[in-house]
């Protein structure tokens, strides 16, 4: 296996009394993108200001791209783009413009910087504000060109904190295009967020902190499949059949909720569907419809919260 690109060890961080890091150790594959989710306060920013070299540790290592943060700090900065909290945005210069001059101070060709700013503002829906002075964009446009911002360098490693947190549903998907894009093209990308749709749909490995510890850490479907569990929702014709399927799942240890003619019924394992079905048929309990929900991260990050209370 290749080298990590990120190889974080009982890394911890103290702020006086309170340990925003506990000692935590994880690592990230090239083209990898990690998700961290966590509570208020759990050390997300923590994890990426360390990893960004803008915070030093307290204790433990953290190595990007082959190289100690505290040690070697500017050669990680060369390699990484951290997005959101310190892009410099300047007012008075077009979006196209604040673009194209970062990308001229990052040393590219006057045609290729102008190339590279109209390829991040298509991206991110930017195309009509392009030529208008940054100092009167909207909140929302603001973000998205400090996010583009983020992007001009194509950086090997990503830190994206919060990167949706305010944005409209249609830049929270451009954004996320653009991520999937970057991840493809082999940028390994980490971003905090307390959107788990986000984590979902983005990440290859999700890493929950909770008071500086790692809670959980996995592949969203590890997660999924470790924490929450499947739910069938059977709906019946008549109150007959339902009354006779309550019956009928009882004897298989099964407590449904109920709304109307519905029941829905957790599930632990595939074997289940065709025991509950045949169960109902036997009882004479007939189905009209039958829907199985797979649990979603937000279920995962529930049952989370509710162990950790
Ligand atoms: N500069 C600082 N000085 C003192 N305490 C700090 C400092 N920065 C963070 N902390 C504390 O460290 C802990 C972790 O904070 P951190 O910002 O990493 O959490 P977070 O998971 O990013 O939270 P949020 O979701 O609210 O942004 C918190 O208790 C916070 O108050």
């Amino acid at each position: 296996m290749s080298q990590p690109v990120i190889a974080v060890t009982d890394l911890a961080k103290q702020y006086g009394e309170v340990t925003a890091l506990a000692g935590i150790s994880l690592t990230v594959a090239r083209g990898a993108v990690l998700a961290v989710l966590g509570h208020n306060g759990a050390g997300k920013t923590t994890l990426i200001d360390i990893l960004s070299t803008r915070v030093r540790p307290s204790a433990g290592t953290a190595r990007v791209c082959g190289y100690d943060v505290v040690q070697r700090g500017r050669a990680v900065r060369r390699r990484i783009g951290v997005t959101g909290q310190f892009a410099a945005v300047d007012d008075t210069l077009s979006g196209r413009g604040n673009l194209v001059l970062i990308a001229r101070l990052l040393g590219a060709r006057p045609r290729q910087a102008l190339a590279r700013a109209t390829e991040l503002i298509a991206a991110f829906g930017l195309e009509d504000a392009a030529d208008r002075p940054a100092g009167t964009y909207s909140g929302g446009m603001r973000r998205r060109l400090d996010l583009a911002a983020g992007l001009v360098g194509a950086p090997q490693v990503l830190f994206l904190d919060e990167p949706t947190t305010g944005l409209d549903p249609v830049s929270r998907a451009g954004l996320w295009a653009v991520v999937e894009d970057l991840a493809a093209r082999g940028t390994t990308v980490v971003l905090t967020t307390q959107y788990l749709e986000e984590a979902d749909r983005l990440a290859d490995h999700v890493v929950v902190l909770g008071f500086g510890h790692i809670t959980v850490s996995g592949t969203p479907a590890q997660l999924k499949a470790r924490l929450g569990s499947r739910t069938a929702t059977l709906t019946f014709g008549t109150e007959l059949a339902l009354q006779r399927a309550v019956h009928a799942l009882a004897r298989l240890g099964l407590a449904p909720g109920r709304a109307a003619l519905v029941l829905t019924v957790p599930l632990s394992g595939p074997a289940d569907i065709p025991v509950v079905v045949r169960a109902l048929d036997a009882a004479g309990a007939p189905l009209r419809d039958l829907t199985v929900t797979e649990p979603t991260l937000d279920d995962v990050y529930l049952s989370l919260h509710r162990t950790a209370s």
